[in-house]
């Protein structure tokens, strides 16, 4: 079913497919006039400069369980340092030589206990958000307890620290707020913004490995990994002001669960440029930066900044954006991708787990990705990154041109499907997919005097045989939309992916329920299976969270200077392969989130394989290991290199 590509072809997919002039692309602006040189020239030179360092600081984690943390942090200070802190887990040695006596009970708890109590602990707790906020104060007190209770819960406690219990914890951050984790950049700020993010560089430098620090190049290694979100859209609740921070620290935690990324080497930040959420705004609790939302020069000058910054203290990183309002998050995305290793998780994370599920879908329907007629509801960041990464992957896959793709899509927003009449109020992401108007003449409609097709009527005349909704309008897929369209398909394909779990555009029982057990489900946030005429069917979860740690992964140890639209293609086939549905018709379409890390393997071995194809590798032991020359497998390489929750010995140093 995977069809073998060309280089060639390789290189026209995805990213590079997106040429169609825009006032905010670099790529259509000479780089000496573009307004982002300043990007262009500082990110070619700093990656020159910098030693290929980056496996063998990852490699230091290799070593995991027994090399011994050498640190000189005692006493209460230590206790106080989550990165390494054991509690009541310290040995009688390590008491003695920390000066920690006194200060824990006299028994010794080893990791397993820990968690048991934790658990304990956890259960107590009566609500969603208070378990969240459990959870959060955990990790701020012990880090490797937190994971690993996590790990070995990690089914039932994602649902908690991620979708859809941080969509509470979001709103709620300025009732919740302890201690601040993570980075906040807030814009009446932004001059000390250097400082801010320096003084981050060094609380994470007190907290590492005293020798592997001595040991590396300079700061520039320290973190693999940046996380960022202006908040402007979190989750479906939209515009949540400095509160989603928790959305970046649920994200990196991902990054660690789910790829194994060491938490210290990932830096999770909120950018506040204002927010213009008036409930938060106008409570006095509000932590945020108390003004509308800057947007314009302004705004694009703080981000810029801000990139900037990272680009010189952090080379190596990653970044990830996430949750960027719908006029930023294509743009900034657009300036920036083809600069440093950036990623949207909104756009392209969302795009690749839909692409892989749809891949599976249509091997369960043994039908082409190019026959589908597809029908994408509220045509925003995620539903056009879905779009265009089905678009890339007919066209990569099946071969045909882009103008045929366009047309198996039927793209609906507020003001409904989107036709090419509508002109200037269409956005640039969208301009491709804009129906003829003649081709809706004669169509049935519902309600004649309306100005536009709305869902029903495009079901109707349409019969699509896919179904997806990104447009946060929660039960939009009805009971009368869902039998319509099932009544011209025999396995009709329906995703539901708005999150969190209230903003489904339909729950996957229903919709099981009235196709009569037909419909290939998959779902935004976790939903339990659905039972039919005693018949289960397990929808899938459909997240960003089953990609992005394995990309994030990937991209880090190949140290690519840019994702390529080969990476994505190659991790979202790997995703794909190792769908149940493969197996058994009546399967879930993707891997369970639980197993997010071993899929993150897959994952990220096949984006290393794809960057060395492409000659984007620099890191020159990875290199070795793809070649064959260190005599360990990839797969292996990967699992050895990601950091697990456990303790390691602490030597006290001067
Ligand atoms: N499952 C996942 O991995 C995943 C990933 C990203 C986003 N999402 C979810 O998708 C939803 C949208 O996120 P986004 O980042 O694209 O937001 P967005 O604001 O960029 O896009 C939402 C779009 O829906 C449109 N819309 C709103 N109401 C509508 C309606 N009644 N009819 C038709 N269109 C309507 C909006 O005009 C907008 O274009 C959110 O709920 C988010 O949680 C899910
Ligand atoms: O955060 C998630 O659960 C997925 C996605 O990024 C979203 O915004 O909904
Ligand atoms: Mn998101």
């Amino acid at each position: 079913m995977f069809v073998q590509r060309s280089r060639n072809a390789r290189a026209l997919v995805g990213r590079s497919l997106h040429t169609t002039p825009t006032p905010h692309s670099p790529t259509t602006t000479p780089s000496s006039q573009s307004p982002y040189t300043s990007v262009l020239s500082r990110a070619g030179p700093l990656y020159e400069q910098e030693p290929a360092v980056a496996s063998r600081l990852i490699a230091s984690s290799r070593t995991k369980n027994l090399v011994p943390i050498k640190t000189n942090i005692r006493g209460t200070e230590l206790l106080n340092t989550p990165r390494l802190n054991k509690g009541a887990a310290f040995t009688r040695e390590e008491r003695a030589i920390f000066g920690l006596e006194g200060m824990i009970p006299y028994e010794i708890h080893d990791l397993t206990k820990q968690v048991a109590r934790a658990y304990h602990q956890l259960q107590k707790q009566p609500t969603v958000i208070l378990k969240h906020a459990f959870l959060a104060s955990m990790r701020d007190q012990n880090q490797v307890l937190f994971y690993r209770l996590m790990q070995d819960h990690l089914k039932e406690l994602l649902g908690i620290l991620y979708t859809p219990g941080a969509a509470e914890a979001v709103m709620g951050y300025s009732y919740l707020f302890r201690r601040p984790l993570g980075c906040f950049i807030s814009f009446p700020n932004q001059d000390g913004m250097r400082a801010q993010l320096e003084a981050h560089v060094e609380s994470l430098e007190k907290q590492a490995d005293l020798t592997a620090l001595a040991e590396r190049a300079d700061s520039s290694s320290l973190i693999d990994l940046i996380v960022v979100t202006d908040s402007e859209a979190v989750l479906g609740i939209g515009d949540q002001g400095v509160g989603g921070i928790t959305i970046s620290l649920s994200k990196a935690a991902l990054y660690t669960l789910g790829a194994g990324i060491q938490p210290n080497r990932i830096l999770p930040v909120v950018l506040d440029p204002g927010t213009d959420n008036h409930i938060q705004f106008s409570d006095p609790l509000y932590l945020g930066w108390k003004r509308g939302r800057v947007r314009g020069k302004l705004y694009d000058k703080f981000v810029d900044k801000f990139i900037q910054h990272c680009r010189e203290l952090f080379p190596n990183a990653l970044i990830h954006f996430e949750d960027f309002g719908l006029q930023n998050a294509q743009r900034l995305l657009d300036k920036y991708k083809d600069v440093i290793p950036c990623f949207n998780d909104d756009i392209e994370g969302t795009g690749a787990v839909a692409l892989a599920a749809l891949l599976s879908a249509v091997g369960v329907t043994k039908s082409k990705l190019s026959e589908q007629r597809i029908v994408v509801y509220g045509a925003g960041s995620a539903g056009m990154g879905i779009a265009d990464q089905i678009r890339d992957g007919m066209m990569l896959l099946e071969g045909i041109t882009k103008e045929e793709a366009n047309k198996r899509f039927w793209c609906i927003d507020r003001n409904g499907l989107l036709v090419e009449s509508m002109g200037n109020s269409l956005r640039h992401a969208q301009l491709s997919y804009a129906r003829p108007d003649e081709e809706c003449v004669g169509w049935d409609t519902e309600n004649p005097d309306q100005k536009g097709y709305y869902l029903q009527d495009v079901i109707h005349n349409v019969k699509p045989t896919i179904l997806i909704g990104t447009s946060t309008h929660a039960r939009a897929f009805t009971e009368d939309i869902v039998k319509e369209m099932a009544k011209h398909v025999e396995r009709p394909i329906i995703f539901p992916l708005s999150n969190p779990t209230a903003l489904a555009e339909c729950d996957p029982s229903d919709a099981n329920t009235w196709t009569e057990g037909r419909a290939l489900l998959a779902t935004g946030s976790p939903f339990p299976p659905c039972e039919y005429n005693g018949k289960t069917y397990i929808p899938a979860q459909n997240n960003n969270a089953l990609i992005y740690p394995g990309l994030g992964l990937g991209t880090i140890l190949s140290r690519a200077r840019t994702i390529s639209p080969g990476m994505f293609m190659a991790g979202i086939q790997a995703l794909a392969n190792l769908a149940p549905a493969l197996h058994d018709p009546n399967a879930s379409l993707l891997p369970d989130l639980a197993e997010v890390r071993e899929v993150s393997v897959h994952v990220a071995a096949a984006i290393v394989r794809q960057a060395c194809k492409e000659g984007r590798t620099r890191d020159e032991t990875v290199l070795k290991v793809v070649n064959g020359q260190l005599g360990e497998g990839l797969e292996e390489f990967i699992r050895g290199s990601m950091w697990d929750p456990v303790y390691r010995p602490l030597e006290l140093i001067d």
